[in-house]
């Protein structure tokens, strides 16, 4: 495997170098993506012998990606070096809310030596700020280790200190107060209060302990921050317990959906896969916090997830339901059926409990477009919504940083099925003239370009349309689209390169995809 490291032939790990996929998944990947590059050859030497114009490749990154798949892939074990804060605009503006995060970074900079993370508003997304950070450090790791799981690792990388939950091993005598080295453990082999982790595994940075390893372990659930970080070997911000009510630290391309649905203010929206809220409450927001939106997840959880992210951001035109999105739409049966329990919808209040609730009403009142919506519960007639949101389950292969990820083949293939029956779903709730926008966060040409076709050869009354504003790449060649068409969606990652001197923001994210399709008749 050129480029890669493959985990299990090493026992420590270098960060941004290494292929954090399995290997069949990474086979798969290449033979996917690199046939897509390979056919695009094919199409220009042919033209070339044909004598015809030499068509030019439309995706110039590709040419170089063409060259190390692989390398690119490696791109995946490193977070992006710009961190993505959308700005709650119901409640603060863009100035008050750089200096927030300034004063927030500069709290957290006393005593490293590296310049203050830059912080400035969005080129092309007016809520949304980016903070970019120098990416990897060189940090000589402290002689005594913690170690932590894989997802709290991820975490770390991404900024976050380290919290006792996550904690697996720990030095025989840590004591609070002590400099600690943090490792993640790659490959999920590290038992609950080992002493000496031998297994394989990838510095994070040092820290302070603020747990002794008695306090980690003996208590029956720990709890608390175990570890405050200090020097993290990826130095991206701590932002995501600052100013909750005014920011929301968001991907890059999350935010991009909402921009590219677009919904008008007291209006009705359905977001059919919505926990834990991310793209609901910037909907939400972008519509003023009038009309509704419709928050539908199959996790009863994570219901309580948007609940509690629409609750933080003070966002009262959000109504949750738990209930399975392939099942939305309502059948004869349903018609009989009177009540939200009865027709198997698990409503959550859309008010929660410590809000005013005349203070609302009397706003709602004040706004009589916004009665008209008594928060229906699912199932839904066709043709009952003008926008519909699906950020669709997927293999998450974009997601970064990610390490030693369990995605195998056979849940590969599982994606797209579950993806046809929802987007099947979405066409027939679509009213004519509607917008429906498929996202996912996975680089997987099945999950994306090769989704796109289905659905446009299965419903000819469905268009694709321009997705703006535009940040990602064209889509994949190849894949079944026109060049037109792959012009008309946006792709990002996986990048061609796996080092910190990315110059944009635009190119350093994670691994994403977004369509936009308008409903004929
Ligand atoms: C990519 S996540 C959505 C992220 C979310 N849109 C956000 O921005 O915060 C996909 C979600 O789909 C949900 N899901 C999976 N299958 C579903 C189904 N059949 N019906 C409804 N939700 C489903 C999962 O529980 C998961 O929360």
């Amino acid at each position: 495997m050129a480029g890669a490291e493959c985990l299990s032939s090493k026992e420590q790990y270098i960060l941004g170098e290494f292929n954090p996929l399995l290997p069949e998944v990474t086979d798969y990947l290449r033979k996917s993506l690199r046939s897509v590059t390979h056919n695009y050859d094919n199409e220009a030497s042919k033209n070339q012998e044909d004598n015809t114009c030499i068509k030019k490749p439309f995706i110039t990154d590709f040419n170089e990606f063409h060259h190390d798949i692989d390398k690119a892939l490696t791109s995946l074990s490193l977070p992006p070096r710009f961190t993505t804060v959308r700005v709650n605009l119901l409640k603060t503006n863009v100035s008050e809310a750089v200096a927030l995060v300034e004063e927030q970074l500069r709290l957290q900079h006393v005593g490293k030596s590296t310049p203050l993370p830059l912080v400035y508003q969005h080129h092309k997304l007016p809520d949304l700020l980016v903070v970019e950070s120098h990416g990897i450090q060189k940090v000589k790791p402290a002689t005594k280790e913690v170690v932590v799981g894989r997802m709290c690792g991820s975490a770390v990388l991404r900024g976050a200190e380290v919290f006792a939950p996550g904690v697996l091993g720990a030095t025989p005598d840590l004591q609070v107060g002590d400099a600690v080295a943090v490792f993640a453990d790659l490959n999920d082999t590290c038992l609950r209060g080992c002493k000496d982790f031998r297994g394989s595994k990838m510095f994070l940075g040092n820290g302070t302990a603020l747990q002794s390893r008695k306090e980690l372990f003996q208590a029956s659930k720990s709890t608390g921050v175990a570890v405050s970080m200090k020097e993290q070997i990826f130095d991206s911000p701590s932002l995501g317990s600052c100013h909750l009510n005014l920011l929301f630290l968001q991907n890059l391309p999350s935010v991009l959906c909402g921009h590219i649905l677009n919904p008008s203010k007291h209006m009705k929206v359905l977001d059919m896969c919505a926990a834990p809220g991310g793209k609901t409450t910037h909907i939400a927001m972008l519509m003023c916090n009038t009309g509704q939106v419709i928050a539908v997840d199959r996790s009863h959880n994570k219901i309580e997830q948007i609940r509690s992210n629409a609750h933080r951001l003070s966002l009262t035109n959000i109504t949750a339901y738990k209930y399975d999105s392939t099942n939305l739409i309502l059948t004869s049966d349903d018609k009989n059926l009177k009540s939200d329990e009865e027709k198997g919808g698990e409503v959550f209040n859309k008010i929660p409990s410590n809000i005013n609730v005349d203070k609302i009403c009397s706003e709602l009142a004040n706004s009589a477009e916004d009665l008209k919506f008594s928060s229906p519960a699912p199932p839904y007639a066709p043709s009952s919504f003008k926008w519909i949101l699906l950020d669709a389950p997927c293999s998450g292969l974009g997601q970064r940083p990610q390490s030693h990820t369990k995605t195998n083949i056979k849940e590969l293939h599982s994606f797209p099925v579950v993806q046809r029956k929802l987007l099947k779903t979405a066409v027939e709730l679509l009213e004519p003239g509607g917008k429906l926008v498929y996202s996912t966060c996975t680089i997987v040409t099945e999950e994306n370009e090769k989704m796109v076709k289905w659905l446009l050869d299965k419903f000819p009354n469905v268009e694709l349309i321009n997705t703006t504003p535009k940040l990602g790449k064209p889509g994949l060649p190849h894949c079944g689209l026109t060049k037109e068409q792959c012009e008309k969606v946006q792709r990002f990652g996986p990048f061609p390169y796996t080092n910190v001197h990315v110059q944009h923001v635009d190119e350093d994210t994670i691994g994403f995809f977004v369509a936009a399709f308008k409903k004929l008749c």
